[in-house]
C-alpha cells in the first residue's frame, strides 16, 4: 500500500481487540466484559469515535466474534468511524499486521490502540499525535516508580535493576504511516513484539515518549475492571460527557 503525500495530517487508528482475555478468567472474551453499563470494547470505541483527531478506525477482532461485534458494538453503538472490521490472528503481531493491511491510503499517521484500554482520552490522543508529527512516532509512557527486581524461577531475587531512564509505556502509539508499514515489513518472522514502538525501534526509527495517563490502564485481570469502574465513576462526577 502506498501513502499519499499531503499537507494535512490524517490519523487512522487500528484497534487491536482480537485477544481472548485468558487472564481475565471469564466465560467469554474480555471485550464483552461490562464496564459502566457497556461492553468494554464498546467503551474504547466510543472514546475513539468521539475524538476529533481520529479519522477512521480499523477494528481487529477475534474471528469467532465478528458478527457479534458488528451487531452489538458497531450497529447498535453507531460507530460510524469504523470503516473496517477484520479478523485478527493468533498473536498481537498478526492482528496488528492484519490492521495495517487495511488502512486507508489517505492516512499520514497510523495509531495502534489496545481494545483493552477503554479509559483513553482525547487529551492523551492529542498529546501523542502532536509529538508523532515531530518524529517517526510517539507513545505515551510514565516513569517507573517502583523498585525493579530480577527474580529467578524459584521466586528469589537475583538482582536489582536500576529504574533510571525506565518508562512504562501505554497505547495509543502513533507513527508515520510509511514508517510503521516499513518497520513491520522488515521485522523477522520469529519476533513477537509486545508493543509497536519496539518494531519501529528495531527498524531504526526514532520514537518519542510523551507523558501518559495513570488512568489509561489496560484491563488484564478482574481487579482492573473494578479499578476502571471507579475511574469512570469519578470522571462522570467531574465531566458531563463521561
Ligand atoms: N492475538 C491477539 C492478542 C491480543 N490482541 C489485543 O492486544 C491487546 C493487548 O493484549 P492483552 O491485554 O494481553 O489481551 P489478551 O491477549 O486478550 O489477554 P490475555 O493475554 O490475558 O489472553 C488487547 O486489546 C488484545 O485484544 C490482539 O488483537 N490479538
Ligand atoms: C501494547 C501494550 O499495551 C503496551 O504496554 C502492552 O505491551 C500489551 O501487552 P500484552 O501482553 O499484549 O497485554
Amino acid at each position: 500500500m502506498s501513502h499519499q503525500l499531503q499537507d494535512q495530517p490524517w490519523l487512522a487508528m487500528i484497534v487491536a481487540a482480537a485477544g481472548t482475555g485468558s487472564r481475565m478468567k471469564m466465560g467469554q472474551h474480555k471485550q464483552f466484559a461490562t464496564l459502566g453499563g457497556m461492553a468494554l470494547l464498546g467503551v474504547t470505541l466510543k472514546q475513539l469515535q468521539q475524538d476529533p483527531n481520529v479519522k477512521e478506525i480499523i477494528l481487529v477482532s477475534h474471528p469467532s466474534e465478528l458478527a457479534r461485534v458488528q451487531q452489538e458494538m458497531l450497529v447498535s453503538g453507531h460507530m460510524t468511524k469504523v470503516t473496517q472490521l477484520i479478523a485478527g490472528g493468533a498473536s498481537r503481531r498478526e492482528s496488528v499486521e492484519a490492521g495495517l493491511a487495511a488502512v486507508n491510503c489517505r492516512a499520514t499517521h497510523i495509531g495502534i490502540h489496545d481494545g483493552a484500554r477503554p479509559l483513553v482520552t482525547s487529551a492523551l490522543i492529542q498529546r501523542v499525535f502532536q509529538a508523532a508529527q515531530k518524529a517517526d512516532g510517539a507513545v505515551p509512557g510514565l516513569p517507573v516508580t517502583d523498585t525493579l527486581k530480577r527474580v529467578d524461577d524459584e521466586g528469589k531475587i537475583t538482582d536489582t535493576v536500576s529504574r533510571e531512564q525506565l518508562w512504562s509505556v501505554q497505547t495509543p502509539q502513533i507513527f508515520t504511516a510509511t514508517g510503521i508499514q516499513q518497520a513491520y515489513e522488515r521485522l523477522p518472522r520469529e519476533i513477537a513484539p509486545t508493543d509497536d514502538a519496539a518494531v519501529m525501534e528495531a527498524a531504526g526509527f526514532s520514537v518519542q515518549v510523551v507523558t501518559g495517563c495513570n488512568d489509561n490502564i489496560k484491563i488484564t485481570v478482574q481487579e482492573d475492571l473494578r479499578r476502571a469502574e471507579a475511574i469512570m465513576e469519578s470522571r462522570r462526577r467531574h465531566h458531563e460527557n463521561w
